[in-house]
């Protein structure tokens, strides 16, 4: 649209300048034609003033019977007035006294002219106006005589002007100061100028007056008028009066008017003009409306896609193609803007899936951010950021929840035994039960490893989590079944409330892993709230940690060895190795204050190899001391039966001490069983197979199930120290310990009671035929020098 209108201006300045041209051009060739129009009258009146002097000239030859120049002109004057156009003429003497005359109304010479000739002796040629226009000239003549003679021939202008007329078709008029100051017609305005000779006088005079009168002439404007031109508007009709002087005559001087009818011309440039005006713009219309006509598709086309790309900013590709495709591509010339056309189309594709690729790229990197890949549960960093979103709202209730920390007790056992794909499944199991148990409104995240975190919303009370808790616990109670393989897992949960145990994330966090530390401690599968006094113990535990490293590098630690007694016999079969640690300040601590954290923090493993390398090279020295076999138990944690080099290790030990296989007896707890049993069969027997023998400890606290015990490679059973201490006096425990001894016979395992402190203890387990008894009523655990005295004594006795 705006191009249109720039077009229409261009050749709306086209027309107008090309209308100025016509005007200027117009107006130029005038000039011409008024420069021509003075060259041409004064020719005209030079021609009749030379005629008149080549007349005088040629008087002359004219032939006559008497040379007499009066009797010459009357012979010829006939054909002189004709051929030459004369119209008078007068002879004078030499003093300019008429002598003769010929020629009806001969005009009477001008006397100071026809002294100024006599006195200077050369013609004058004398311009005479009145009505009509006459050339003069006053010659000096010889006679025949030899006398000397004026001659004034007298020719009229009228055959001049009509001739001027005919040639310029304009009107023609001479101006000439009068002499009188009478009024007549002719005079030209308010001046004292006569118009003579004016052809078409009808019509022209009034014009001429009208001109003057309106410009107000005086004779000074006429006398300065040397060329000018008028442009007169006059009775409907246009006029072009141009004024120019002529040459001056014997003393008097004349103008000449020259009046141009312009009208037609005037009009003719106008219809020019106007056809030029009208013609550029139809033509200007015409181009623009081919040009529109071929431009139209394109241009709509282009505006469409103009309309639609926009949209693609915003996502709407299918809004965009339908715009794109309302303005159907031409298939027949296929032109650029059909390319451009369905270019847009196709880019609107490929947009639209970079578009998709990207939404599912942000997606997935979003997922990655803040979802767990194994379990696709939220992960730690989103999870910290919901939790600090708690901490920030504006809402108080957005802060009362629980939160609760749950590990997996023994997990990692899992991992280092079965692998890590087993281990993966089974955190993908224990996930989607752990989000079976929740509401939709909490969050249940994994933090890393076997370590998950939900976030109880709305949750006031611990009797409300502790319920949860339960319930979670419980989830996982169910056997998990992976590769042929029953997994039993159990967990250990710390339970922290908002907002009364943390005014921040951090410390929630913080807290629940210490609640949950404790719940560990309390012999895991089971949940533990959190309270103040855990920061104290934690800081003793961290201490306890610090020292325990220091001392495995110290080598602070040293066995003790507790007697089994043969009851049969009474006498000492063997022991059981017990650790102890030296603490340069503590004095002597017993396992109870340590071994849980070695087990959790894994040195276990170091310090069990140790305990194994270390028993085996006692027995090999109480050997070499001549103190005979000595059996020896040694407790495996369920950290260190973990451990891919066990065996390895065992064997290398057992072959370095030259100890009899059968001399080494490896306690297990049940928990050990519980955790994958098929593994824990398969360790055992390698173990068996290496004839090491195999015994269940602290039997009848753990899961104490038949089914399991009939399967499992062993050779001895402890019943554990807590059934024994109130014998006799708790029924209760005498039965349990009955049932157990009794149960272990009919698999054919032997088996030890532990903790036996009095004889009367003794009796029972005898009267069961319990075959074995360790406890303090034999001796408490010792040093390997006390046991060897021990030992000597005994020996030397039997
Ligand atoms: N993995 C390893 N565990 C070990 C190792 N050494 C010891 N332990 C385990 O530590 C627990 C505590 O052991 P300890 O303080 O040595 O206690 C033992 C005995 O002192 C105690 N006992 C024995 N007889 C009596 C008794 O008549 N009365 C009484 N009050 N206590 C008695 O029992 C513990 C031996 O128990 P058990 O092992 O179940 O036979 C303990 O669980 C050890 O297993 C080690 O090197 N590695």
């Amino acid at each position: 649209m705006g191009l249109s209108l720039i077009f229409m201006m261009l050749i709306g300045v086209f027309s107008y300048f090309n209308a100025q041209q016509l005007t200027s051009l117009y107006s130029e060739q005038r000039k011409i034609k008024q420069q021509q129009t003075v060259v041409e009258f004064n020719g005209l009146l030079k021609k009749t003033g030379i005629q008149l002097v080549n007349l005088v000239d040629s008087l002359s030859l004219l032939s006559s019977p008497n040379p007499d120049i009066r009797e010459k002109i009357s012979l010829h004057w006939l054909s002189l007035a004709i051929t030459w156009g004369l119209e008078s003429a007068v002879l004078m003497d030499e003093e300019g006294a008429e002598v003769t005359k010929w020629g009806s109304q001969p005009l009477e010479p001008t006397q100071s002219v026809v002294r100024k000739v006599i006195t200077d002796a050369v013609p004058l040629q004398e311009l005479r106006c009145h009505e009509e226009c006459r050339l003069s000239l006053i010659s000096p003549v010889l006679d025949g005589d030899g006398t000397i003679r004026f001659l004034q021939l007298t020719a009229s202008l009228a055959d001049t002007i009509l001739d001027f007329q005919r040639i310029t078709q304009s009107d023609i008029g001479i101006i000439t100061p009068s002499a009188s100051d009478a009024y007549g017609k002719d005079r030209l305005g308010k001046t004292s100028m006569l118009i003579s000779a004016l052809t078409s006088s009808e019509d022209r005079l009034p014009l001429i007056q009208n001109l003057a009168k309106l410009r107000g002439w005086r004779d000074t404007d006429i006398e300065g008028m040397d060329f000018e031109v008028f442009t007169h508007d006059y009775l409907g009709d246009q006029f072009e009066v141009q004024f120019f002087a002529i040459e001056e005559f014997a003393g008097n001087q004349a103008w000449v008017v020259v009046i141009t009818e312009t009208s037609e011309l005037q009009r003719q440039i106008d219809e020019a003009r106007m056809l030029y005006t009208v013609t550029g713009l139809s033509a200007g219309m015409i181009t623009l409306f081919l040009i529109v006509l071929v431009l139209w598709r394109p241009i709509r086309s282009l505006q469409r896609q103009a309309r639609a790309l926009p949209l693609l900013p915003q996502g709407k590709y299918e809004e965009a193609r339908e715009r794109l495709k309302k303005m159907a591509p031409n298939r027949v010339f296929a032109d650029e803007i059909s390319l451009l056309q369905s270019t847009s189309i196709k880019v609107t594709h490929q947009l639209e899936e970079y578009h998709l690729l990207l939404t599912q790229n942000t997606k997935k990197l979003y997922d990655m951010a803040h979802f767990d890949r194994l379990t696709g549960l939220t992960n730690r960093v989103h999870m910290t950021e919901i939790l600090e979103d708690k901490f920030t709202s504006e809402e108080d209730k957005d802060r009362i929840f629980a939160l609760m920390l749950l590990d997996l007790d023994h997990f990692k056992r899992i991992n280092d035994a079965l692998g890590h794909n087993i281990g993966d499944q089974l955190l993908v199991i224990v996930a989607k039960r752990l989000l079976s148990k929740i509401r939709a409104s909490d969050t249940i995240a994994r933090l890393g490893g076997d370590e998950f975190c939900l976030i109880l919303n709305g949750l006031k009370t611990e009797t409300a989590a502790a319920a949860v808790a339960r319930n979670l616990l419980k989830a996982l109670e169910e056997p998990i079944h992976i590769d042929d393989r029953n997994l039993t897992i159990t967990a250990s949960i710390g339970i922290t409330m908002s907002p009364a145990d943390g005014a921040s994330a951090s410390s929630l966090l913080q807290n629940a892993d210490l609640a949950m530390y404790q719940a560990k401690f309390h012999g895991r599968d089971n949940f533990h709230f959190f309270n103040f006094q855990l920061h104290k113990d934690a800081d003793t535990r961290m201490a306890l940690e610090v020292e325990l490293r220091r001392a495995v590098q110290d080598k602070e630690f040293t066995l003790f060895y507790q007697p089994q007694i043969d009851f049969a016999t009474g006498r000492i079969l063997g022991c059981e190795a017990l650790i102890r640690w030296k603490h340069p300040e503590k004095g002597l601590l017993s396992p109870y204050f340590f071994i849980d954290t070695l087990e959790n923090n894994g040195l276990i493993v170091p310090v069990g190899k140790w305990v194994m390398e270390e028993a085996c090279r006692q027995c090999l020295i109480w050997r070499e001391d001549g103190l005979g076999r000595v059996d020896m138990s040694i407790n495996l944690s369920p950290r260190q039966f973990a451990d891919p080099d066990l065996l390895e290790h065992i064997q290398t030990v057992v072959n370095k001490t030259q100890l009899e296989p059968n001399q080494l007896e490896i306690e297990v707890t049940e928990s050990l069983l519980a955790t994958d049993f098929d593994y824990a069969v398969t360790l055992l027997e390698k173990l068996q197979e290496m004839k090491i023998h195999i015994a269940i400890d602290d039997f009848g606290t753990g899961y104490s199930s038949l089914s399991y015990l009939k399967q499992l490679p062993l050779d001895k059973l402890k019943v554990d120290r807590a059934f024994v201490m109130d014998i006799p006096n708790n029924n209760d425990d005498k039965q349990i310990t009955a049932a157990i001894i009794a149960m272990a016979h009919s698999l054919s395992l032997k088996v030890v009671a532990e903790g036996v402190e009095t004889e009367d203890q003794a009796a029972f387990l005898k009267s069961l035929k319990c075959e074995i008894g360790q406890g303090y009523l034999y001796g408490k655990p010792m040093s390997a020098e006390a046991f060897a005295q021990l030992l000597k004594t005994e020996r030397s006795l039997a």
